[in-house]
């Protein structure tokens, strides 16, 4: 398994007690798939994400990434697996004002101490892929909302991460926007073998997903397996 949560546990400081933000969460998803999870708002939706990212590390249980048991890695080695090996898609686009599309993408291959030639020729490549092969030399003020969110999914996929999470990533988009967000994610899982894992309150999502997994209070329990 690419991504795997076994038993996980997450609690929050709460007053003068804790908050089960995730009760014994389970979940394995495969390269190449796309699992997504519904829920109410204040389930543990994002704690999920913020777990299987490595940036929160669990009371108990074992979050598995491209063969790595994070929670045995240290707070830099964690890093490190973030970079290589995990691409993050947050709901709004956060791109650096001043630079390019091509320039968003190849910061993230520098931070990584890749060959600048080489990811030149990779970031070109992925903005292909998203559609903006001739949008690479807009700054993000040039660009529209669904085209900013497609650098954002290029820019994730930059280090050909093993893991891709994405949280809710057409909240700031129209509904045909939005949709065809959905379906270039759907597409690139299966493209570039990504273990991927789509947050959305929008049940008509769904219909992009291998597996559909709806959490409440905590709890996360598996709708629909294709
Ligand atoms: N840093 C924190 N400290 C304390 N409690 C937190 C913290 N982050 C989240 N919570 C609580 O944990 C629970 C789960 O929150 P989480 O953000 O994971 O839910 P969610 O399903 O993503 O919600 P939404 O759809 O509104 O984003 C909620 O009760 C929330 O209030």
């Amino acid at each position: 398994m690419t991504l795997l949560l076994d038993d996980v546990t997450l609690t929050y400081p709460d007053g003068m007690g804790r908050l089960t933000a995730l009760d014994g969460v389970s979940l394995d998803v495969p390269a190449g798939r796309l699992t997504a999870v519904v829920g109410p708002s204040g389930s543990g939706k994002s704690s999920l994400l913020a777990v299987a990212a490595t940036l929160i590390t669990p009371d108990s249980g074992r979050v598995v990434v491209a063969g790595h048991e994070t929670t045995r890695l240290s707070p830099a080695e964690r890093a490190v697996l973030r970079r290589r090996d995990i691409g993050i898609i947050f709901q709004q686009p956060n791109l650096v004002p001043s630079l390019t599309a091509l320039e968003q993408l190849q910061v993230m291959a520098d931070l990584d101490g890749r060959k600048p030639s080489a990811m030149r020729d990779r970031a070109r490549e992925l903005l292909a892929s998203v559609g903006l092969a001739d949008q690479a030399h807009r700054r993000p003020y040039q660009l529209s909302g669904g085209q900013r969110q497609r650098v954002t999914i290029a820019r994730a996929l930059v280090n050909e991460p093993a893991v891709l999470l994405v949280d809710e990533p057409t909240s700031a988009l129209d509904r045909q926007r939005g949709e065809a967000v959905l379906d270039l994610l759907a597409e690139l899982t299966v493209e570039r073998g990504t273990a991927t894992v789509l947050v959305t309150h929008d049940r008509a999502h769904i219909g992009i997903a291998d597996r559909v997994t709806e959490m409440t209070d905590g709890r996360l329990r598996t709708l629909v397996r294709a």
